[in-house]
């Protein structure tokens, strides 16, 4: 069974204005089992898009490992895709295209690739849109056409880098039931940043919190609600009282009490 196995990983950069190497993970250990969704969530720059491009390939960790099905994951382009915050779709291209691009650079044969777009296509719920550009979508459909384009190339590790982020509340809430009924219908391992607890909670069977920078692993919080889950699964009792648990995690530690200002003194 294909499994992704983070090892003792850490990561460092070089920045121009720091003498000194910048730290941004530090000994990050955790297995992901095929088939499951695992959820990262920690505060701004601990490192949780780093965690992702280390895992793509995109660069290698400054000590440690990953490996991907026991094959130490070197460079881009093994079995994974990537879904970023914002679609990238290409704006010349219609969205059938877009989607068929991925497979094109794979060197899929055009007949196939166009079958295979218009099924992802169908399962994302645009069908009736492969003609159209992206200027002509909603942001919440082309981050649909971004998650078809990622899908249709097959990956066995699905990266999704805060993909709903940039979606106004309520299209976010929905977008969040769409992606678990996708992801039940495709079964891919999935790995997912967000920095919203609740929808964290919402997809994954575990969410990873990490601390402040240099990011290390604070807690890994099994999810043990059954799917399809309700979105109305986010009201109730045992669904807030690990929303709560996660939000104590990420607090920071409380600071000492301010010290009692002093009484003021009038004129004698
Ligand atoms: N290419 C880079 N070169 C130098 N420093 C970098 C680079 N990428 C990230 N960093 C630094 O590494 C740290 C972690 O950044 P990263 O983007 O991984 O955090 P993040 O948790 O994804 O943040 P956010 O939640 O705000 O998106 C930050 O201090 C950032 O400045």
């Amino acid at each position: 069974m294909p499994k992704l196995d983070v090892c003792n990983v850490s990561q460092e950069y070089q920045q121009k204005r720091h003498s000194q190497p910048v730290p941004a993970l530090q000994e990050i250990n955790f297995s992901i089992e095929a088939g499951r969704f695992v959820a990262i969530v920690g505060p701004s720059g601990c490192g949780k898009t780093t965690l992702l491009n280390l895992i793509a390939g995109l660069r290698s960790p400054t000590s440690g490992q990953i490996s991907w099905n026991e094959q130490v994951i070197r460079q881009p382009g093994h079995d994974c895709a990537m879904v970023f915050q914002s679609p990238a779709l290409l704006p010349w291209r219609t969205i059938v295209d877009n989607v068929i691009y991925g497979l094109e650079i794979k060197g899929c044969h055009r007949q196939t690739a166009r079958q295979r777009a218009q099924y992802f296509i169908d399962l994302v719920g645009l069908q009736g849109f492969e003609e159209s550009f992206p200027h002509e979508l909603s942001g919440g459909m082309q981050q649909r056409v971004n998650l078809a384009r990622a899908l249709a190339i097959s990956p066995s590790l699905l990266l999704l880098d805060e993909p709903l982020s940039a979606l106004d509340a309520q299209s976010r809430e929905y977008m969040q039931g769409e992606i678990q009924r996708i992801w039940l219908e495709t079964g891919n391992t999935a790995l997912y940043v967000t920095h919203q607890i609740s929808e964290a909670i919402f997809l994954a069977d575990q969410v990873i919190v990490m601390s402040p920078r240099p990011g290390q692993i604070r807690s890994v919080i099994p999810i043990p609600f059954a799917r399809p889950r309700p979105l109305s699964l986010k009201r109730q009792p045992d669904f807030l009282a690990i929303e709560d648990k996660i939000w104590q995690l990420l607090m920071p530690p409380t600071s000492a009490p301010l010290p009692t200002p002093s009484p003021l003194r009038g004129p004698m």
